[in-house]
This record gives C-alpha cells, sequence and structure tokens, in this order.
C-alpha cells in the first residue's frame, strides 16, 4: 500500500480491471497529490491509458474503490458526477480532436456539453484558452488537418482547459512530437501547473519529460503500481524494469 497522502486529488484502492480472461490492472492502489505533476510510466500496454479511462469512469472495474476529488464517483448520483466530471479536463493519447470540427468548435465542445453561455462568450473563452497554450486566434477556423502535430497537441490542451479544470489527464501528450516541440510542450504545461495550479496525471514514455516536467513518477507493471517517488528514487530503484528505463541509453543521453 502507498503511504497514505492527507487530502488527495485521486485515491484509488485495490482496483482490478480485466477484459474478458485478461486481467490488465490487478489490486492497484494510487495517490495523486493536490498540485503535482504526476508522470505515469510502465511497459507499452501495460496498462496506462486503462487505468486513467478507468479513472474517468470510462473503462468499468471488476472491484476496487477510486475517489476523485473526494467522491466516489460509482456511488454518485448523475448530478454529482456531472459536477465532478467538470472539474476535470482531459487530453486523450494521440491528441484525439474531432477532425470533421474547426479548432473554435473543439475547444467549444466541452464547454457546450455543460454550459449554457452566448456564442459571444463561447468565443471569447475559445481565444483566451488558444492564448493561454501559445496559439494564436487566428487558427480557431482551421480543422485539424490543417495544423501541425505540435499544434494538433496545444488545441487538445487548451480543449482539456476550457472548463477551467483543477485536473487535467494527459495520455502521451508529447508522443509524435520532436524533441523541440516535446520541450516545450513540457515546459506549457509546467507553466500552467504553476499559474493555474493544476493537478496533471500524465502517462508517457518521454523520459526528458519525467526529468523537466514531473514532480514524482509511478511505474505500473504487472498490474500493480511497482514504484513511486521521485526520480532519484526511480534511478536508486533496483527494480529491473525500473533499471533498465531509468540507466538505459536513452536515460544516460537525457540524464548525464
Ligand atoms: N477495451 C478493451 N478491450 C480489451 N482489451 C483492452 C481494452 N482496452 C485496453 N485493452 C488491453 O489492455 C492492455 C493495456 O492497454 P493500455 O492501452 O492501457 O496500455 P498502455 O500501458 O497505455 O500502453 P502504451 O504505452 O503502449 O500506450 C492491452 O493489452 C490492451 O490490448
Amino acid at each position: 500500500m502507498p503511504a497514505e497522502v492527507s487530502d488527495p486529488i485521486i485515491h484509488v484502492r485495490d482496483v482490478t480491471v480485466q477484459f474478458g480472461k485478461t486481467r490488465v490492472l490487478d489490486g492497484l492502489d494510487l495517490d495523486v497529490r493536490r498540485g503535482e505533476i504526476l508522470g505515469f510510466v510502465g511497459p507499452s500496454g501495460a496498462g496506462k491509458s486503462v487505468l486513467t479511462r478507468t479513472i474517468i469512469g470510462l473503462v468499468p472495474k471488476l472491484s476496487g474503490h477510486i475517489e476523485v476529488f473526494g467522491v466516489d464517483l460509482d456511488a454518485a448520483d448523475r448530478a454529482a458526477r456531472r459536477a465532478v466530471e467538470r472539474r476535470w479536463g482531459v487530453l486523450f493519447q494521440q491528441g484525439a480532436l474531432f477532425s470533421s470540427l474547426t479548432v473554435r468548435q473543439n475547444i467549444q465542445f466541452p464547454v457546450r456539453e455543460y454550459l449554457k453561455l452566448s456564442q459571444r462568450l463561447l468565443d471569447e473563452i475559445m481565444v483566451a484558452k488558444l492564448v493561454m497554450v501559445g496559439l494564436r486566434p487566428d487558427v480557431a477556423d482551421r480543422f485539424p488537418s490543417e495544423l501541425s502535430g505540435g499544434m494538433i497537441k496545444r488545441v487538445a490542451l487548451a480543449r482539456a482547459l476550457a472548463l477551467d479544470p483543477e485536473l487535467v489527464f494527459l495520455d502521451e501528450p508529447t508522443s509524435g512530437l520532436d524533441p523541440i516541440g516535446a520541450g516545450d510542450f513540457d515546459e506549457l504545461v509546467r507553466t500552467l501547473q504553476r499559474t493555474l495550479g493544476l493537478t496533471v496525471f500524465m502517462v508517457t514514455h518521454d523520459l526528458d519529460s519525467l526529468y523537466t516536467a514531473c514532480d514524482r513518477i509511478a511505474v505500473l507493471g504487472d498490474g500493480k503500481i511497482i514504484a513511486a517517488g521521485s526520480m532519484a528514487d526511480m534511478q536508486a530503484s533496483e527494480h529491473p524494469w525500473l533499471r533498465q528505463y531509468f540507466h538505459g541509453k536513452r536515460a544516460r543521453a537525457v540524464m548525464g
């Protein structure tokens, strides 16, 4: 069991998720602390996206208990669920913008789902979010196919921030970006976390991101959290996967 954290934003206990006979998460425990950027790593196919989707209620669990903002979403009624959902934003893997909608429509999509606002106000929110992620308002009427990979990630982040969330889930936000683009994106996430007081749950394979952006790292393996702590804790671990990951060739290039 992880050390108890006072006032965790996300509290996961003994969670098991299974698809058919395949058990992906197996009695997993995890706490995410208020205001931190938690980097979530582990081998490909280990279940990082599955855990993310389980926390936000898109994947049913076989057993276990999850609270977000102190609310058990399984026990909550529809109104209470929606109230919690409004407090988080999600950037899914590959950016996942709606390809048939413009940047404006993509960013306004979650706002329309939860709030009834005039088009003028929706446009003001959209422009504010674009500026927040470092994009010019004149991209508003472009379609995703007319954007670079880095711009798509930024628009997806703007959409995740559209409802002024306290918590954001980022699933491999820098995948597919070149190292400079990825570095810029990490810096943006760090700046937003500091200025907006966000809590960030970030699935990543990117050692640079773990090193520069994350306050804490949790590692998934065999359906459980096999390590959680600082980068120094990860580097000191004797676990074979951690040794390979945090001391491999790529790690030496990043961390010197
Ligand atoms: N809806 C589903 N139905 C059946 N199996 C699924 C489903 N979703 C995920 N899985 C399986 O669960 C396992 C974990 O997948 P997941 O995408 O969470 O891995 P991951 O750790 O995020 O991997 P990667 O780092 O490659 O993105 C995989 O074997 C995947 O095939």
